[in-house]
């Protein structure tokens, strides 16, 4: 019986490997972290990758992928695309002047066959500096309003105390299991 229920919980348990992205600075290491181990951690820039698995959310078990932002490594970006089931793209939100760099990178990344219809989740991270442009500001800034053939959520955050973040994740487990139905429905529509 125990045997028979762990094999039922594999088979209904889904796993999505996520790439997150986004300008250098933004944000993601810290929010790799606090969602790996619910903790504030001091980062330095990364210049390869993190990968970790996260707690389980909504069912949905994520394998992250955090890949540094500096300008010089953005061309590898694309590498890390193969076999993902969701991508993260995290916003500085009070660098105002690299906006339109970010939204250009988002898109350029976007373009690629293997992000072709993977739900996106964008992260309008510092929200808690007073500065921060709003979050309806972000998603036009990015411009991801206008995406077609793309299950997208934006949330606002503030990686180092968590705000936000369960909601992000929430969404994009959402998101990453409606693609999942619609490919299998697909897959088997040409089946039969
Ligand atoms: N106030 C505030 N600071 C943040 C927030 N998120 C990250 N930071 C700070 O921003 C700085 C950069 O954070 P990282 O997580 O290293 O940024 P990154 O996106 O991984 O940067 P690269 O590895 O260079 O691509 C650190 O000093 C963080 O503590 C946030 O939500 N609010
Ligand atoms: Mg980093």
């Amino acid at each position: 019986m125990g045997a028979a229920f762990s094999c039922w919980s594999r088979l209904l348990a889904d796993k999505a490997r996520v790439l997150i992205v986004g300008l250098d600075g933004a944000g993601k290491t810290t929010i790799l972290y606090k969602l790996k181990l619910d903790k504030k951690v001091s980062t330095i820039p990364t210049f390869g990758f993190h990968t970790e698995t996260v707690p389980s959310v909504k069912g949905v078990t994520f394998n992250l992928w955090d890949v540094g932002g500096q300008s010089e490594i953005r061309s590898l970006w694309h590498f890390y695309l193969q076999d993902i089931q969701g991508l993260v793209f995290v916003v500085d939100s009070i660098d105002r002047d690299r906006f339109a760099e970010s939204r250009e990178e988002l898109h350029n990344l976007l373009t690629y066959t293997e992000a072709r219809a993977v739900p996106l989740l964008v992260l309008a991270n510092k929200q808690d500096l007073p500065e921060a442009t709003s979050v309806a500001d972000i998603a036009e800034e990015m411009g991801i309003l206008d995406l077609k053939d793309r299950k997208w959520h934006i949330q606002g955050t503030c990686a180092p105390t968590g705000e936000g973040l369960a909601s992000g994740m929430q969404a994009l487990a959402k998101l990453v299991k409606h693609c999942k139905v619609k490919k299998k429905s697909r897959r088997y529509l040409q089946e039969i």
